[in-house]
């Protein structure tokens, strides 16, 4: 199979969204993070973004200090490429969210493409108790928060990481997003292929129906036509499903416990990588072939 064709999976591998007392199985500490992010690169995941946590309370931790111990491992134990977030939580200022990409030049670093209403408070409907007070707050201030991604701060973190030749997982979570790098692009501020990670199914967002991913689809091509690479993240339950109507539509697929928590109705997932063999599964089902880690920085043109 030519290996344009073949699929790139990424494995988000814990987030800042969800919190440890939704999960038993959520990576929280740097050596569940580093053994999560290799589990996954094991199973199939040729990219793994990855966020830190404050070991003991499992808060988003943005510093550059909290990446360091199990960035060393992964690097260390395998050759995946390493997608660090500049997202952070969607309650922290630009300026903090991208200093560990700025700190630790990776291959690739995802880039939130516009501001929005980021609810998470639906989740308090699932999850009830919480050992922590900043989970229900988090869950609850969602009520009242806009994740920003001014068209300033998109060009500071572009300006600020382009200068290590780090490349970017555009994140879009609606259409005017794919609209907004369209205009980085005709700006000369980034440079295909682009890496476009649409989402689906986040309050605020666009939803999780197949319209939507046939919306943004088309829309991507009409913008960008062959100067982007297409993958696609479903929240919660529509991981799978739009993993799966994706890479039937020739895309590629992001998995793991930072997009959803489950691997089937009402079952927790026990690890990542248990997502990742199920998104391998449906791709190599599908008689498609996944992409080495290698491949992925040749389709990605990254600076490996
Ligand atoms: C929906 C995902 N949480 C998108 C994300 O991964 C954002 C980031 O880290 O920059
Ligand atoms: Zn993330």
């Amino acid at each position: 199979m030519a290996i344009s064709n073949k699929v790139i999976i990424t494995c988000a591998v814990t987030g800042a969204i969800h919190t440890p007392s939704m999960s038993p199985h959520l990576p929280v500490s740097p050596e569940e993070i580093a053994e999560a992010a290799i589990g996954a690169a094991e199973a199939g995941a040729a990219i793994v973004h990855l966020h830190a946590r404050d070991p003991i309370t499992g808060k988003p931790d943005q510093t550059p200090e909290g990446f360091e111990p199990f960035l060393k491992v992964v690097k260390q134990r395998s050759d995946c490429v390493i997608n660090i977030t500049t997202g952070g939580a969607p309650w922290m200022k630009v300026e903090e969210r991208i200093k560990p990409a700025a700190v630790y030049k990776p291959e690739v670093a995802s880039l939130n493409m516009g501001s929005f209403n980021f609810g998470l408070f639906p989740m308090l409907d699932r999850f009830k108790e919480f050992k922590h007070d900043w989970e229900r707050e988090a869950l609850e201030s969602s009520r009242d928060l806009i994740f920003r991604n001014t068209f300033k701060d998109i060009e500071y973190a572009l300006r600020s990481l382009g200068e290590a030749e780090t490349r970017f997982e555009f994140e879009c979570y609606d259409t005017g997003h794919l609209y907004n790098l369209h205009y980085f692009l005709q700006r000369g501020l980034v440079k295909p292929p682009l890496f476009i990670q649409t989402v689906f199914g986040i309050l605020g967002g666009i939803g999780p129906h197949p319209e939507d991913v046939l919306h943004m689809k088309r829309t991507a091509d009409r913008l960008f036509g062959d100067q982007y690479k297409w993958s696609v993240l479903g929240a919660g339950r529509n991981q799978m499903p739009i993993a799966a109507m994706a890479a039937a539509m020739g895309g590629n697929v992001r998995v793991g416990l930072e997009d959803s928590l489950w691997i089937g109705p009402g079952q927790l997932a026990k690890t990542n990588a248990q997502q990742v063999s199920r998104a391998r599964q449906i791709i190599e089902g599908l008689g498609l072939e996944i992409a080495t880690a290698q491949e992925a920085r040749e389709i990605l043109a990254l600076k490996g």
